[in-house]
């Protein structure tokens, strides 16, 4: 059974009289940081001077400064910058002011878990993942309520560690909706997976093979891109809101029969194969060795992939598309 903390599982007495220091002001950043400034925290901001954020995060009314001066500053460093350059700035800018009693903190477990970062003995490690992208962390806190999350305690030096990543995730406003509290290696695990084979990977591959097979056959472009891309949004809404029963309930008969009985054509055994490949890769460390390389070698591969997938005649049509529909400006 998993543990599940709310609002009023979760007090701020551990972190009130800290500072907290958020390294990096992206999606994540910028959203946990002003979060737990609304929430009455003790936020510092460190960025690198020449960045495009230190005026953003200055201009949200942060205090900012650089982060060496931040990490020597706090006693929670909570790294919120892309994790592929999260070693190189944490052995460099971050580790020398990590004195003994700090806390270390995360919102993915990635480089604790894979062993890219290893902080001294006497510091906490910490997680504090919200299960939504930064921009939707920000907008449901304003909205009073939140989005779900995760914490989890990879080292519990002071012995209160948990209460200081619950007080962070309260901060946050993840308690508003529940916090599941998990291990580094469970949330890196199950985050890469789901990303690479459901919420990234498999459903922009399945959206294109189905947008491709219509334009192949003869079939407009547009129409095409509303039938397996556009409608995507309004199934995936009702799945959220109400279940896969919730969805099914509400298409129509023709088309639950149609989806029951032709499914497992398209994802069937050797998709679930595939699958285990990939889950396999992630547990045993291939996909992040796969990673660092790529990134130690300039991206090579992955700014091929990027070229390919804006060039595709979706996005062509799709902007269009969503221009028309007062989806996309410009
Ligand atoms: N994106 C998401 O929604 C989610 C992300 N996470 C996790 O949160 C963490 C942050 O991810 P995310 O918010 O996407 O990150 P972003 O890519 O949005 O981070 C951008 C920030 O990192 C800074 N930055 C980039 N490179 C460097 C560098 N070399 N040195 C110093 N600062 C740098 C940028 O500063 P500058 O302006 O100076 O370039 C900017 O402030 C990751 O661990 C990720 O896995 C977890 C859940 C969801
Ligand atoms: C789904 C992608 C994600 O894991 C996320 C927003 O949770 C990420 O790494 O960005
Ligand atoms: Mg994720
Ligand atoms: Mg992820």
């Amino acid at each position: 059974m998993v543990k599940i903390f709310y609002d009023k599982d979760v007090d701020f007495n551990a972190v009130k009289d800290k500072i907290i220091a958020v390294i990096g002001y992206g999606s994540q950043g910028r959203a946990q940081a002003l979060n737990m400034k609304d929430s009455g925290l003790n936020v510092v901001v460190g960025l690198r001077p020449n960045g495009s954020s230190w005026e953003k995060a200055k201009k949200d009314g942060h205090e900012v400064m650089s982060i060496e001066e931040a990490a020597e500053k706090a006693d929670i460093i909570h790294i919120l910058i892309p994790d592929e350059v999260q070693p190189a700035v944490y052995k460099k800018q971050i580790e020398p002011y990590l004195t003994e009693g700090k806390t270390i903190s995360f919102s993915h477990g990635y480089n604790i878990h894979y062993g890219f970062i290893k902080p001294p003995e006497n510091v906490n490690i910490t997680m504090v993942a919200p299960k939504s992208p930064g921009a939707m962390v920000r907008k449901t806190y304003e909205e009073g309520f939140g989005v779900p999350g995760l914490v989890a305690v990879e080292r519990d030096y002071t012995g209160d560690a948990l209460q200081i990543a619950l007080g962070m995730a309260k901060g946050i406003g993840l308690t508003r909706v529940g916090v599941i509290q998990t291990t580094f290696k469970e949330e890196t695990e199950t985050d890469l997976f789901g990303e690479q084979v459901v919420l990234c990977g498999g459903v922009t591959e399945l959206i294109k093979a189905a947008f491709e097979t219509l334009v192949e056959a003869g079939y407009a472009p547009e129409m095409a891109y509303f039938e397996t891309c556009h409608e995507l949004k309004l199934i995936v809404d009702l799945i959220y809101q109400k279940g896969l029963q919730g969805m099914w309930e509400n298409v129509s008969n023709t088309a639950e029969y149609g989806g029951l009985t032709r499914r497992e054509r398209v994802i069937n055994e050797e998709s679930r194969k595939a699958m285990k490949e990939i889950l396999k890769e992630i547990q045993d460390g291939r996909f992040a060795k796969e990673w660092s390389l790529e990134r130690e070698a300039g991206f090579p591969h992955l700014n091929a992939l990027r070229r390919l997938e804006k060039e595709h005649l979706i996005e062509k049509v799709g902007k269009d598309l969503r221009k028309m529909c007062g989806l996309e400006k410009e």
